[in-house]
Parts: C-alpha cells; sequence; structure tokens
C-alpha cells in the first residue's frame, strides 16, 4: 500500500541502503507470478529443517543454488534432491538496477548475482537475528520485498545485539546491505497483516527475494 506520506531512502548503517518503493507495482506483479511457479517446483516452498532438529518459521525456495544451514549445493539435497531451478538472467538484471539505484552505476556493472532465497513470511513468520555468511564472496546482498509490511532489524557486524535499527520493509521496498555492512545481523522481528496491497497478487503475507554472489563454482563446491 503506498504510504500516505512518503517514507525517504535512508542508510542505517555505511554500506546498507534502503530505497522505499523502488519496484513499480508491474515488477512486484511479475515477481509475486514468479514465485509462485518457483514455489511450485522442481523443489517446492519448505520450511528449512535445522541442525538441531527445528524448523525455520519462514517457508523459502532457492534459485541458482540451493541453500541450506549451512552451505550451498546445487541440489536440494535436504528437501527432494532435485536441481534447483536457474536465477534468470531477467532477475540478475533486476539486481544490477538495484545496486545502481543503492550506490551508482560503477558498482552496479560487475553484479553479478548466482543465487535467489525465495522467502515467504505468514502472519506469524519470524527471522532470527542472523549473517548472510555463506557466501564466499563479499559482493552486497540485494533485498526486494513485496506484500505485508515487516520490521526488519539491521545491526552491527560484531553481534545480534545493539547497536541495531528497526526499519519496516514494505511492498517494493529495496534494501541493499555490502561494504562494511555485508556481514551485519539481521532478522525479521514482525510481520503486520493485511498492509499488503492485494494489486501485486499477494492476498496475505509478506515475500521476500534476497539476490547473493555464492562465489561458487560447479568444480569447487
Ligand atoms: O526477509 C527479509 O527481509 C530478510 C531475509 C533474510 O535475511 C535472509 O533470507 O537471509
Ligand atoms: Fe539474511
Amino acid at each position: 500500500m503506498d504510504a500516505l506520506v512518503p517514507v525517504p531512502p535512508s542508510s542505517p548503517a555505511p554500506g546498507a541502503v534502503h530505497l522505499p518503493g523502488w519496484l513499480s507495482l508491474d515488477e512486484q506483479r511479475r515477481l509475486v507470478s514468479a514465485c509462485r511457479r518457483w514455489a511450485a517446483g522442481p523443489v517446492p516452498l519448505r520450511h528449512t529443517r535445522l541442525p538441531r532438529g527445528g524448523v525455520m518459521s519462514v517457508r523459502t525456495v532457492c534459485l541458482g543454488w540451493h541453500w541450506q544451514p549451512y552451505r550451498y549445493t546445487r541440489t536440494a539435497d535436504d528437501v527432494n534432491g532435485r536441481r534447483v531451478a536457474e536465477l534468470p538472467e531477467w532477475l540478475a538484471e533486476m539486481g544490477r538496477r538495484a545496486l545502481a539505484a543503492a550506490y551508482g552505476e560503477s558498482a552496479a556493472r560487475e553484479y553479478d548475482p548466482d543465487t535467489a532465497l525465495v522467502n515467504f513470511y505468514d502472519a506469524g513468520a519470524r527471522m532470527g537475528m542472523h549473517q548472510d555468511k555463506d557466501e564466499r564472496s563479499d559482493a552486497p546482498v540485494v533485498s526486494l520485498s513485496i506484500g505485508d509490511t515487516c520490521v526488519f532489524r539491521f545491526g552491527n557486524t560484531e553481534s545480534r545485539g545493539r547497536p541495531y535499527t528497526d526499519i519496516e520493509l514494505a511492498s517494493g521496498d529495496l534494501f541493499v546491505f555490502g561494504g562494511p555492512s555485508r556481514f551485519a545481523y539481521h532478522g525479521v522481528t514482525k510481520v503486520f497483516p493485511g498492509t499488503g496491497d492485494a494489486a501485486t497478487g499477494m492476498a496475505s503475507g509478506r515475500l521476500n527475494l534476497t539476490l547473493r554472489v555464492t562465489g561458487l563454482t560447479d568444480g569447487n563446491p
């Protein structure tokens, strides 16, 4: 839903940029229908199993490389063993445009994400404070949000605790974290049900895509 008063761009920490409303409604619709296809297979949307036996409350499907705690593989060995869907070129291009918007054209030219994690949050889903550190690359992470607004907690590189900044990520928002913030702890503390716009194609819930560079090659997984 468009904010009555537009939320201005902000930078909660060096290298971290929030650009509210960056995606057009058409782009959000395109992403929602693509995510619906990816959620159906070859690897289904599922609650990721954690090593100690728990499961994550969000449901996830991956593109390009499959993430499971705490590594990337080409096949979803903890789900159905199938190879994950390719990350399409148009999505990598969207990642470059996102970086250009956040950091400027020169930073964007070299950016070539090879994996995307698609997370679906229902009203009760959360994500605890964590670092994205299973990638062997310090290239920025591009995060796109669609549907219900959430509270995204963006912290520091030292610990899960303070200092952190709570930011509302709404439908269409872009958040990029790279440079000194690339390995900052972050998480989702709350989702506000019913705040999304059904015109995106999402009747309820929140969708988040993170584009990343794994730094992996098939010969050297
Ligand atoms: O849902 C979000 O905004 C963040 C997702 C995230 O941190 C992750 O997938 O690692
Ligand atoms: Fe993350």
